[in-house]
């Protein structure tokens, strides 16, 4: 068995990680998520996040974190990119929504007929301080709503993904989990790690 450390001060991305990767299955005994060979355990720990395409932040902050860590790492970043502002927020939503809130994300898009967006999770997995890092990314289309649901988790609330009719908040968990980003990422690196 080898242990990876997913590296993330997120919470709730936490909580969906473990969702996703448990899959029903059991967990290891000592708290980790099982895939394969490895364990998949938690740091939490906040990395730096440059400027740059979503590629280049999630290279960035894996790398950051093997060097930290020293041991094997998976980090992930999201980012919530809106088709009428050529992908903008994108990977700077966190701070988009710290700054405006959810009622001041839909008002970027007044006078836009198109309020389509796409929000995208790039894991990064790094075998160890100086290695290469791996990219696996998922993407979910959707539509920027005014909130319906809950707002505890960053733009839940106002993206409603294309063909459910409802926000990711009114979604809630599994039914979130079949079609997020997160999932579609989750299980292109889910099949990386059972064929090694
Ligand atoms: O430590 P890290 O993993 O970087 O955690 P973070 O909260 O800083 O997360 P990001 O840098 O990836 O920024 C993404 C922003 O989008 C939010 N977010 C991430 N995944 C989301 C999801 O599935 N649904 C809604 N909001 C999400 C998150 O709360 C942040 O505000
Ligand atoms: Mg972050």
């Amino acid at each position: 068995m080898s242990t990876i450390t997913f590296v993330t001060g997120n919470a709730k991305k936490l909580e969906e990680v473990i969702a996703i990767l448990s899959d029903g299955h059991p967990q290891s005994a000592d708290g980790g998520s099982k895939v394969g060979n490895y364990i998949i355990k938690n740091e939490k720990l906040d990395l730096d996040e440059i400027q740059g395409s979503i590629e280049e932040v999630t290279i960035h902050k894996a790398k950051q974190a093997a060097k930290l860590l020293g041991t094997p790492v998976l980090v992930e970043d999201t980012s919530l990119g809106f088709n009428a502002l050529n992908n903008l927020p994108g990977p700077y939503i966190k701070w988009f929504h710290e700054k405006l809130g959810l009622d001041g994300l839909n008002k970027l898009l007044y006078g836009f007929e198109d309020k389509s967006a796409n929000a995208i999770t790039t894991f990064g997995y790094c075998e160890g301080p100086g290695a290469d890092v791996k990219l696996f990314q998922g993407v979910t289309t959707g539509e920027i709503v005014p909130s319906r649901g809950p707002q505890d988790f960053g733009f839940d609330s106002i993206f409603e993904p294309h063909g459910m009719g409802k926000t990711y908040a009114e979604l809630r968990g599994p039914q979130k989990n079949r079609i997020s980003h997160r999932s579609k990422a989750l299980a292109k690196l889910k099949e990386f790690l059972l064929s090694q």
